[in-house]
């Protein structure tokens, strides 16, 4: 028997949700593989893998869009994207 609530059948947005979470995965991988390479390249010239300037605009952009939990949401993102995660060597 379907997931139910009274008459309401949650299935057909389940899967909508369930499409646009791969969408986001998708997107977030290719994020991360420029991300990378251009913490990558930085270093190899010398350079610090971190921009602080750029991430607080990062930041900004979501918390302008999202609120509050949008700037934490970026936060994330640019965690996600540096790979120094401790214990995890690949996304
Ligand atoms: C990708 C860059 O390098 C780092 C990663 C960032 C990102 O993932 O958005 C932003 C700033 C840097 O800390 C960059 O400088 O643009």
């Amino acid at each position: 028997m379907p997931e139910q609530q009274g008459t309401l059948d949650f299935r057909t947005d389940r899967a909508r949700i369930d499409q646009l979470d791969q969408s986001i995965i998708a997107l977030l991988r290719q994020r991360l593989e420029i991300s990378r390479s251009i913490q990558q390249r930085r270093t190899e010239t010398g350079g610090a893998r971190i921009a602080e300037g750029r991430e607080e605009a990062v930041i900004g952009r979501y918390r302008d869009a999202l609120g509050g939990t949008g700037g934490a949401l970026a936060e994330t993102l640019l965690r996600l994207c540096r790979g120094t995660e401790p214990g995890r060597t690949r996304p």
